[in-house]
């Protein structure tokens, strides 16, 4: 009897859509990704390579299921790493058919966020912009950093600087916009905290209440954030790159095993997670 995960990966003739169909049909032996079998792999219908087999596809042996905009009956669990404007459809997919379901897709509009909070209230959803084991350590550590350095004398100033590659399609990436996020909570100000997208022209001193956000875009990089925490005389700067794509897969196949292993032995209920909670690093975990 076969006992492994039946997963389907939306937008999975992407660039990271490949490498989850490829980890998780075995390509590395990576632990995250071992326990599944590929069943559904789905994308645009007009996709060039619709219709062909989604292991060739990735750089693999044929693995049987091709590149489709249908989806299989047989699905116990869905990756998506596609467009924000491809995300509605997977969701109501998921919710018609309670599938658990892990959201990569970064660039989401405000309405999306509402419909995914409402989805998850039938559905568990692990959402995440980043979905590294490291990225999401350094955001912890970040947090530990801006409060450590909430009053040191002459102030902080903190700039969040992201390369991606060239064929992003977003700027800036959902990491930053989540670092930002969580450095402005750890910031604890009175004043609300001002998210300053670049700067160009007479811009007049830094204020002591903002975040600066830089998006470079080079070559192929896979995703690489600093966050720069500038004071009067010395400086840190906590730097945290990826090597390939396969962090963000391998971390998404395992939010995909743990959406599985709810404590009835069936999924887990319905609710919004994030990578904190697939890691063990939620506040009181
Ligand atoms: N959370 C993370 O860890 C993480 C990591 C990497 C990338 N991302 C995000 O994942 C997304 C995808 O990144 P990518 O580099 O693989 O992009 P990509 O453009 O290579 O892949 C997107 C795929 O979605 C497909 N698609 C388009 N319309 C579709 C539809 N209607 N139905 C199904 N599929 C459809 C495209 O054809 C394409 O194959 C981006 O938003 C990116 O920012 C997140
Ligand atoms: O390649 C991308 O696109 C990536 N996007 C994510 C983001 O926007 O934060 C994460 C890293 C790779």
């Amino acid at each position: 009897m076969n006992n492994t995960i039946k997963l389907a990966v939306h937008g999975a003739a992407g660039r990271m859509g490949q490498r989850v169909v490829a980890l998780a049909s075995g390509a590395d032996s990576v632990d995250d990704a071992s326990g599944f079998t590929v069943v559904g792999a789905i994308d645009h219908a007009e996709h060039p390579k619709s219709g062909q087999d989604a292991g060739v596809v990735a750089g693999l042996s044929p693995i049987e299921v091709p590149i489709s905009a249908q989806w299989p009956d047989d699905v116990q669990v869905v990756i998506d790493f596609s467009l924000p404007e491809a995300l509605d459809s997977c969701v109501e997919h998921c919710v018609a058919n309670n599938l658990p379901l892990v959201i990569a897709t970064t660039g989401l509009s405000d309405g999306q966020k509402e419909s995914l909070a409402e989805a998850a209230r039938t559905i568990p959803i692990v959402w995440a912009p980043s979905m590294s084991l490291a990225v999401n350590l350094s955001m912890k550590m970040a947090e530990r950093i801006t409060s450590a350095l909430r009053d040191v004398a002459g102030g902080v100033d903190i700039e969040i600087l992201e390369r991606h590659h060239r064929f992003k399609a977003d700027a800036p990436s959902g990491t930053a916009l989540k670092f930002g996020e969580l450095i402005a909570d750890a910031m604890d100000t009175e004043q609300p905290v001002a998210h300053v997208h670049g700067r160009e022209g007479h811009t007049g001193q830094r204020t002591r209440n903002e975040i600066g956000y830089h998006a470079i875009r080079v070559g192929d990089n896979p995703g690489e954030h600093t966050i720069v925490f500038g004071m009067l005389g010395e400086k840190i700067e906590l730097n945290v790159a990826a090597s390939n794509r396969d962090c963000y897969a391998s971390g998404a196949l395992a939010a995909a095993k743990w959406l599985m292993q709810g404590e009835a032995g069936g999924p887990k209920p319905a609710g919004m997670y994030n990578m904190f909670d697939v890691l063990g690093m939620a506040d009181g975990q």
